[in-house]
């Protein structure tokens, strides 16, 4: 459960003074979501998110998530929009920790999704890829090579605790991705953590992304690599190449991929099953006993890794070579 930090009610209406919302009815902790602290608050007016911002979030990087929320937002993508106080500031206090109110985005999460749900999520990362060009912010991705390489470090002595044989294994993947990371693929922003929760849909309608406190500055294809792990697996680990497929076919009906970023998916999707195996492996084995949040399983990161090791060609994504 994510709330890590508590409010009263005394605290938050003072806080809410500092903004023309309406006046408070109701509020609640929101159980889902593992990085920050998330309140839905009901109005006199409309409804609205309250996001605490915890620990792993850098305060630096927080006019980056918000300016984006907005210059997306300004661009026609579906996403919360930060609201800024009566002063114009967006970030506050509460708590004694950064605080924003964020509009509250219509819809539900899927839980089963299906090919045309992929199709949908593959569409919309391309607008977002398109909508992100022009903000001006730039937050280098501190999930990449470098970043893997120090999560790896604290986490490698006890990572045969998790599964025989992982310390060899997972070095020599660090190895292998160091020698053969692309560096000249089209760059901008991306999402970079666009999984089934932080997508809403609305019937059969995607209508919103939400969840942008891992957005960076990094290659496009990289993200599309995350989407395809994150969204074209089954639940037995089985590669779903007809999910593969619409993603990619949506993805391309708005931002066609250039040969080069075709022929790089393998490796970025080794680089981002092992981004995702990495933080589930720390937080797996760094979280204590008791906690009050849902530790994700390192091993469904690895199975894709090693999926994606064997692939021979990218048309086993879906995609014609
Ligand atoms: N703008 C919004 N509109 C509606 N619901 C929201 C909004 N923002 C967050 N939520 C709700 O809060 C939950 C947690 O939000 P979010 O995913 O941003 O949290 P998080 O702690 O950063 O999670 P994680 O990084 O694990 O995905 C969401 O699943 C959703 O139910
Ligand atoms: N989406 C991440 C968690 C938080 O970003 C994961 O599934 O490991």
């Amino acid at each position: 459960m994510a709330v890590y930090t508590d409010i009263s009610e005394g605290d938050l209406k003072h806080f809410l003074q500092q903004y023309d919302v309406g006046e408070l009815t109701s509020y609640k902790g929101i159980a889902e979501g593992v990085e920050n602290s998330n309140f839905l608050l009901h109005t006199t007016r409309d409804p609205l998110i309250l996001t605490l911002y915890e620990k792993r979030v850098e305060k630096n990087d927080l006019p980056f998530f918000l300016g984006l929320m907005q210059h997306l937002s300004a661009r026609g993508l579906s996403c919360p929009l930060p609201l800024p106080r009566r002063d114009g500031e967006l970030l506050g206090e509460l708590s004694g920790r950064p605080a924003a109110l964020i509009s509250f985005l219509e819809g539900m999460w899927l839980r089963k999704p299906e090919a045309r749900h992929c199709r949908e999520v593959g569409k919309a990362l391309a607008q977002m890829h398109l909508a992100g060009e022009g903000f001006s912010i730039e937050r280098p991705n501190a999930l990449s090579l470098d970043g893997w390489r120090t999560l790896w470090a604290k986490a490698a002595d006890r990572a045969d605790e998790v599964e025989g044989g992982l310390q060899e294994e997972i070095s020599s993947e660090l190895d292998f991705l160091g020698r053969h990371w692309p560096n000249d693929l089209p760059a901008g922003v991306i999402h970079a953590d666009l999984f089934q929760d932080n997508v809403f849909f609305l019937g059969d309608g995607l209508s919103g992304l939400i969840d942008f406190y891992f957005a960076c500055n990094d290659l496009l294809a990289y993200d599309v690599s995350i989407c395809l792990n994150a969204w074209c697996f089954e639940k037995d680990g089985a590669y779903n190449v007809t999910k593969g497929k619409a993603l990619l076919e949506g993805y391309q009906s708005v931002r066609p991929l250039s040969d080069e970023e075709l022929a790089a998916l393998p490796v970025l999707a080794r680089g981002s099953a092992l981004r995702f195996f990495l933080t589930r492996l720390y937080d797996w084995l760094t979280t204590p006993a008791g906690a009050l949040v849902v530790k994700k399983d390192p091993l469904e990161y690895l199975r894709k890794l090693r999926f994606h090791r064997q692939v021979g060609s990218v048309a086993e994504y879906g995609v014609a070579a």
